[in-house]
């Protein structure tokens, strides 16, 4: 047994921690999503081929010849957001610098969120990070506008032309507003959530903005990131949960809202 050891050279190491390593990113990127049933589904068909070539029942290994032939378009078809938002968590640098971004930002945004959820008036705030929003943008008006309680209050009212989708923030600003998200197509969400909270888990599952949600119809304020949603009780809960998101390095900075907002 030993002997075999023998042969083993530190790439061969290397090649199985990359390995593995790609193995734990796939499955932690269809964790939880309708992929994870694919998978097993073509699971049992590749069993059904080995078992039909090693039984040798030719009608049926010609069936599946022929199917599992066409079983790389077939996986580019069906996992073709989980590829998008792989190729997006790959492509993403590291190194990348973000602005930093005053209290008194984040602050309007809190203050925006409770005041509307407190009325009864729905809202989508989706916060760019590192993967550009360019493509969910194209539905929406351009803005880039300072951002202020007062605006963002305006654009959710029921009467505003701009109210219904999503309001983009980006590098601090308010970029767009009355912008289309996709909608996740997760068949484990609770059915209780309308189309407003599965746009916003539909965006997060594809890319890593971070989107704030206010229920006009529970009045509930929730944030959603990487496909997963967070009631959230009361302004320290909001501010603290933000914080754990966007808050990097040093926590004693005199700047402590780092890497919020999303700049690039
Ligand atoms: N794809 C979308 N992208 C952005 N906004 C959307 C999208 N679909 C719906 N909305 C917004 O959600 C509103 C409808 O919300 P709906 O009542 O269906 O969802 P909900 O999750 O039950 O929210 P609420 O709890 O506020 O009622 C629309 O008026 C629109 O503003």
């Amino acid at each position: 047994m030993f002997e075999s050891f023998r042969y083993f050279r530190w790439q061969d190491i290397l090649d199985i921690l990359v390995v593995a390593f790609i193995i734990h990113q796939l499955i932690s990127i269809i964790r939880g999503t309708r992929s994870v049933q694919m998978v097993v589904g073509i699971g049992i068909l590749t069993i059904i081929y080995f078992l039909a070539s090693v039984l040798d029942l030719s009608a049926l290994l010609w069936v599946m010849q022929n199917f599992l032939s066409s079983i790389l378009l077939i996986v580019i078809i069906v996992f073709q957001q989980d590829i998008r938002r792989a190729l997006t968590q790959v492509g993403r640098s590291p190194f990348q610098k973000h602005i930093e971004i005053v209290d008194k930002q984040m602050e309007e945004i809190i203050r925006t969120l409770f005041y509307l959820a407190k009325r009864r008036i729905g809202a989508l705030i989706v916060i760019e990070r590192e993967t550009s929003l360019g493509d969910f943008i194209e539905s929406g008006f351009k803005l880039d506008a300072v951002l202020t309680k007062e605006l963002l209050i305006s654009i959710f009212m029921p009467a505003s032309p701009l109210h219904d989708g999503a309001v983009l923030i980006s590098e601090g600003r308010i970029q767009h507003a009355g912008c289309i998200l996709p909608l996740t197509q997760n068949p484990y969400i609770n059915k209780r959530y309308g189309t407003r909270h599965r746009a916003a888990i539909g965006l997060t599952e594809e890319t890593d903005a971070v989107v704030l949600v206010v229920s006009e119809e529970t009045q509930e304020i929730s944030i959603v990131r990487h496909g997963a949603l967070t009631t959230i009780e009361d302004e320290i809960g909001l501010t603290k949960s933000l914080q754990a998101i966007f808050m990097v390095g040093d926590s004693s900075s005199s700047q402590p809202w780092k890497n919020w907002l999303g700049g690039k």
